[in-house]
């Protein structure tokens, strides 16, 4: 069975995080109710619901979920031919099990493939691709034209919210001028097979760059819930599924605003488990864009009237937003690294401080 409209509905018995639903339609319009929703959302859960009600970019995700099975039909070495990891970049196919889930060097169990703006737009170097993503450069440009219109707004919300002057966070998050690591990611997750011991197909993790937009079909994302301010010593964490929702993006943030607010904004810890219920049955399908800064921004706390000020003593690494996302990206493919060298820690972002009370 595969995840086409006919998949068995997510199960109503399992715990799901408290992600805020917001819309698009009223952020846009800055109505203050939505926009103190947002912001509380950004600093507590650091995930939210939008509705995307109207949105070109509804339509053109779902054209591009199409072309994902496509793509992941295509005979292993064909796909594998797209793996450009040995050349140093993360744009391109990697095959299940050719990252890791976890600390233990377990490998993952889902494939994606990365296409990234500079590619489409002609910005940068363009990868060769197979004729599926060949024929679709148009679509791809609109949908990430789309998905970025939705990032600005949060990035000019969070511009407010922050106190930083109006249109600095968009002038470090340029679509067609700066050269920078946006990428689409479609991911295909396949059922796990009869004694597959594997239920985590992506392992957990914070995203690499600012604001990531997720389109989900079947249920298996997962959110870490974070502690609640008052819970006591001892409190486990726990996981919660992430009901998908017709019609909405599931947004998240990253890193790199982790980063430029100096821990104000939230970049929660999640991963990818086996769908609830009988949606275990499918083929997990998903489709991502992934906003980062330019390339050449350092990841550093921002000048900002409501950002706090660092630690006594701390002095920032200073690391740019590539080197960044490409430590993170090709951290995980323990081939990449000398034989017996491999080291999860090379993959981790700001995961330390995402589980932090407030
Ligand atoms: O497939 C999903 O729902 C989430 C994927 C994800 O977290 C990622 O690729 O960073
Ligand atoms: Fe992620």
């Amino acid at each position: 069975m595969d995840s086409a409209d006919a998949a068995p509905p997510f199960p109503d018995n399992v715990p799901t995080a408290p992600l805020l639903r917001l819309s698009l339609a009223k952020l846009r319009a800055r109505e203050p109710d939505e926009v103190r929703r947002f912001t509380a959302a950004c600093e507590n859960l650091g995930f939210f619901y939008l509705d995307l009600g109207g949105d070109p970019v509804l339509q053109q995700a779902d054209a591009l979920f199409d072309a994902g099975r496509a793509l992941f039909d295509l005979p292993l070495a064909e796909k594998a031919r797209y793996d450009f990891a040995h050349l140093g970049t993360y744009m391109g196919y990697k095959a299940v099990g050719a990252s890791v889930a976890d600390a233990a060097g377990n490998p993952d169990r889902n494939e994606f493939y990365n296409v990234g703006k500079d590619d489409v737009f002609e910005l940068g170097r363009r990868w060769p691709a197979p004729e599926v993503l060949e024929s679709r450069r148009a679509l791809l440009r609109s949908f990430m034209q789309s998905a970025h219109g939705v990032v600005t707004l949060v990035l000019a919300l969070l511009d407010a919210h922050l106190g930083l002057a109006p249109g600095t966070l968009g002038a470090m998050h340029r679509l067609l001028e700066g050269r920078g690591g946006d990428q689409v990611r479609f991911i295909r997750a396949p059922a796990r097979g009869a004694g597959d011991a594997r239920a985590v197909a992506l392992g957990e993790h914070t995203d690499f760059g600012s604001v990531t937009a997720l389109f989900n079909r079947l249920g298996g994302l997962q959110v870490l819930m974070p502690p609640s301010a008052g819970a006591g010593a001892g409190s486990e964490s726990e996981w919660r599924y992430v009901r998908p929702l017709p019609g909405h993006a599931v947004v998240n943030l990253g890193d790199a605003l982790v980063k430029f607010s100096n821990g104000l904004l939230r970049s929660n810890i999640h991963r990818v488990v086996e769908p609830p219920g009988a949606q275990a049955a499918c083929a997990r399908y998903s489709l991502v864009y992934f906003s980062r800064p330019e390339d050449h921004v350092v990841l550093r706390r921002l000048e900002g009237r409501r950002i706090p000020p660092l630690a006594e003593g701390v002095v920032e690494e200073g690391v740019t937003s590539e080197a960044w996302v490409l430590r993170r990206a090709l951290g995980s493919r323990p081939a990449l690294q000398p034989e017996g060298k491999f080291d999860y820690s090379l993959s981790r972002g700001t995961e330390a401080i995402s589980q932090r009370a407030r």
